[in-house]
C-alpha cells in the first residue's frame, strides 16, 4: 500500500516567518448568519510562509514568477537524506556531506538539516548550503532541492551564492519543508507553487508518496 507523508507546515496564525517579514492572518470577510449562507475568508502573507517554492523572481528581477514557473520538477522522484548529525547549527553543507549520502544519480534531493522542526520558533542560526553542494547536485541530475530550514543561504547573507547557482544550474527550490517523522530513503514528491502571476514565491502542499 502507498502512504502518503505530509511534509508541509501547518500555516496559521503564529506560523514563525522570516524576521521582519508579514506575519500570517486569515480574516473573515463574510460569516454564515441570517441573510449569508456561507463564510468566506481574506489571506494576509508573505510569499515565503510555511513550506514554500521560491520563483526565478525572488532573487532575479528578471526572472519569472510562480505562475510561468514549468511544473516539472516539483513532481517526481525523490530521495531524502539526513545531514542533520552532520551540519552543525550555522554551518554549510559541504560537498563531503553529500558525497557517502547521495546515489549517483539523482533527480530530486530533499535535505533534513534540523534535528527537530522548530514549529514553535525561528533558528536564526539555521544551516545552509555551500554553493559547490549545489553545483555537485547539478552534475547528478538534480533538478530541485528542498530543505527543511527557511532558505539556501544563511539567515544574514547578502550574496544568496547558494540561491544564485541554483539559478545557474536551473534547479527548482522549496524551504521549509518538515522533514521529521519520515524515513529516508527513495519516494515521489508532489508540491506544486501556486500559480499565482507576480508571485515570487509560493506556499506549496508538499507530500512525499512511498514507492510501492
Ligand atoms: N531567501 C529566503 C527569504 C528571504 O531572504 C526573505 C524572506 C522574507 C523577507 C525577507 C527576506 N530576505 C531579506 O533579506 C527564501 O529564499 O525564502
Ligand atoms: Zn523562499
Ligand atoms: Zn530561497
Amino acid at each position: 500500500m502507498t502512504r502518503i507523508y505530509d511534509i508541509s507546515q501547518t500555516i496559521r496564525p503564529g506560523i514563525p516567518v522570516w524576521p521582519g517579514d508579514r506575519s500570517f492572518a486569515l480574516n473573515r470577510t463574510w460569516n454564515i448568519e441570517p441573510g449569508c449562507p456561507v463564510n468566506v475568508s481574506e489571506l494576509v502573507m508573505s510569499t515565503h510562509t510555511g513550506s514554500h517554492a521560491d520563483s526565478r523572481l525572488h532573487f532575479d528581477e528578471q526572472g519569472v514568477d510562480c505562475a510561468a514557473t514549468p511544473l516539472d520538477a516539483y513532481i517526481g522522484p525523490a530521495t531524502l537524506i539526513d545531514l542533520s548529525a552532520e551540519v552543525p547549527s550555522g554551518g554549510l553543507v559541504e560537498p563531503r556531506h553529500l558525497e557517502g549520502k547521495l546515489p549517483a544519480r539523482v533527480e530530486r534531493v530533499l535535505i533534513k538539516l534540523f534535528d527537530r522542526f522548530p514549529h514553535e520558533g525561528w533558528d536564526p542560526k539555521f544551516p545552509a548550503m555551500h554553493p559547490d553542494s549545489i553545483q555537485l547536485l547539478a552534475d547528478r541530475g538534480c533538478k530541485l532541492i528542498g530543505l527543511d530550514v527557511p532558505s539556501l543561504d544563511p539567515q544574514d547573507s547578502k550574496t544568496l551564492d547558494a540561491h544564485f547557482k541554483v539559478d545557474a544550474t536551473g534547479m527548482a527550490i522549496l524551504e521549509g519543508l518538515v522533514l521529521d517523522n519520515v524515513p529516508t530513503g527513495d519516494y515521489e514528491l508532489i508540491a506544486l507553487p501556486l500559480k499565482i502571476e507576480g508571485a515570487d514565491g509560493s506556499p506549496v502542499r508538499a507530500v512525499l508518496r512511498s514507492i510501492p
